[in-house]
C-alpha cells in the first residue's frame, strides 16, 4: 500500500530517462510545476522536441549512463528496456524519489490520474491495479464538478485567510469556513457580501 502526498516540485531537478510516449505523458503533467526537467534519450517524441525548442526542458541526446541520476530529486526510468530501467533503479540512492514505469515494485512513487481546476487537485490511484480505472474515475469526478469550481475555491481561500487574520477562536473560524460551504455562496454577490463583513472591519 502507499501514502499519497502533494509534492511541491518548484525548482527541483527531475531526470527522465527515455523520450517515448509514456515519458511524454509524465513530462506533460510535470511541466506546469516549474521544475527543472532534463530528458536523456537517443530519440524523443515531437512533443518533447517542441518543449526543448521552447526552452521548457533540457535534452541530452544519448543513452543513459551510470552516474546520470546523481543530483536529481526525482528520477523517472521510462525506457522501453526493462533491463536498463532496472539498472537506473540500482543507480539511485535511498534519498531520491524514483518511478520505474514498468516495474512499480522498484519505485518509491507512482503517478495518479490527475485533474486540476485552479486550486483543486483530484488524484486517483489503484496501487497499480488498473491505471485505466484510475483514469475513468478521474474523468467521472470531473463531470460532476461545477463549472465555477476554480473561482469558488479562490473565494473559499480568500475567506479563510480573512477569517484566520481576524478571528483567533478556532471554533468561530470553523463556523465561518463551514458557512461558506453553503450552496448559496456559489453566487458571486453572496461571496462579496460575506467577504465584506471582514474587510469592513479593516
Ligand atoms: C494514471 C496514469 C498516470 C500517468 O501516467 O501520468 C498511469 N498510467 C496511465 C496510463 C496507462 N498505463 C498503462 C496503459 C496501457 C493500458 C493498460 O495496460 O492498462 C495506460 C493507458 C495509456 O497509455 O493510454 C499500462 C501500465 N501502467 C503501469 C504499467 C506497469 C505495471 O503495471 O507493471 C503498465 C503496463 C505496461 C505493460 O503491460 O507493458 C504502471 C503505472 N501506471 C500508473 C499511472 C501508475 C499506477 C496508477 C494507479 O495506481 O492506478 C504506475 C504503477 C506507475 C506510473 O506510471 O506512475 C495514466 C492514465 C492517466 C491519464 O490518461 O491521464
Ligand atoms: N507506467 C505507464 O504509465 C506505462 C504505460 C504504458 C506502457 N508502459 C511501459 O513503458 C514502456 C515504455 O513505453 P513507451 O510507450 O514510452 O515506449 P517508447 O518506445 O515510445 O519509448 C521508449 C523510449 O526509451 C528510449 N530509450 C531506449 N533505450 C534507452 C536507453 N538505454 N537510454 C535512454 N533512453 C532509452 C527510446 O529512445 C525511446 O525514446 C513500455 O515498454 C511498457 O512496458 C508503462
Amino acid at each position: 500500500m502507499t501514502v499519497s502526498f502533494n509534492l511541491n516540485l518548484k525548482g527541483k531537478k527531475i531526470l527522465i530517462i527515455g523520450g517515448g510516449r509514456v515519458a511524454t505523458r509524465k513530462i506533460k503533467s510535470l511541466l506546469a510545476e516549474q521544475a527543472i526537467v532534463r530528458v536523456i534519450s537517443p530519440i524523443v517524441t515531437t512533443s518533447i522536441r517542441l518543449w526543448v525548442e521552447q526552452g521548457k526542458i533540457n535534452w541530452l541526446q544519448r543513452k543513459w549512463q551510470h552516474g546520470d541520476c546523481s543530483g536529481a530529486f526525482l528520477v523517472i526510468a521510462a525506457t522501453d528496456n526493462p533491463e536498463v530501467n532496472l539498472q537506473i533503479a540500482m543507480d539511485c540512492n535511498d534519498f531520491q524519489l524514483l518511478c520505474v514505469i514498468d516495474q512499480p515494485e522498484q519505485s518509491t512513487i507512482s503517478f495518479p490520474a490527475t485533474l486540476r481546476r485552479g486550486r483543486l487537485t483530484v488524484s486517483v490511484a489503484t496501487d497499480g491495479a488498473s491505471p485505466l480505472f484510475s483514469r475513468q474515475l478521474r474523468d467521472k469526478i470531473g463531470l460532476d464538478l461545477a463549472d465555477d469550481t476554480a473561482d469558488y475555491l479562490d473565494f473559499l481561500h480568500q475567506l479563510r485567510r480573512s477569517v484566520f487574520n481576524r478571528i483567533s477562536d478556532i471554533q468561530e473560524r470553523k463556523w465561518w469556513n463551514q458557512e461558506a460551504l453553503r450552496p448559496e455562496y456559489h453566487d458571486r454577490k453572496k461571496q462579496a457580501q460575506l467577504l465584506s463583513i471582514f474587510h469592513s472591519e479593516e
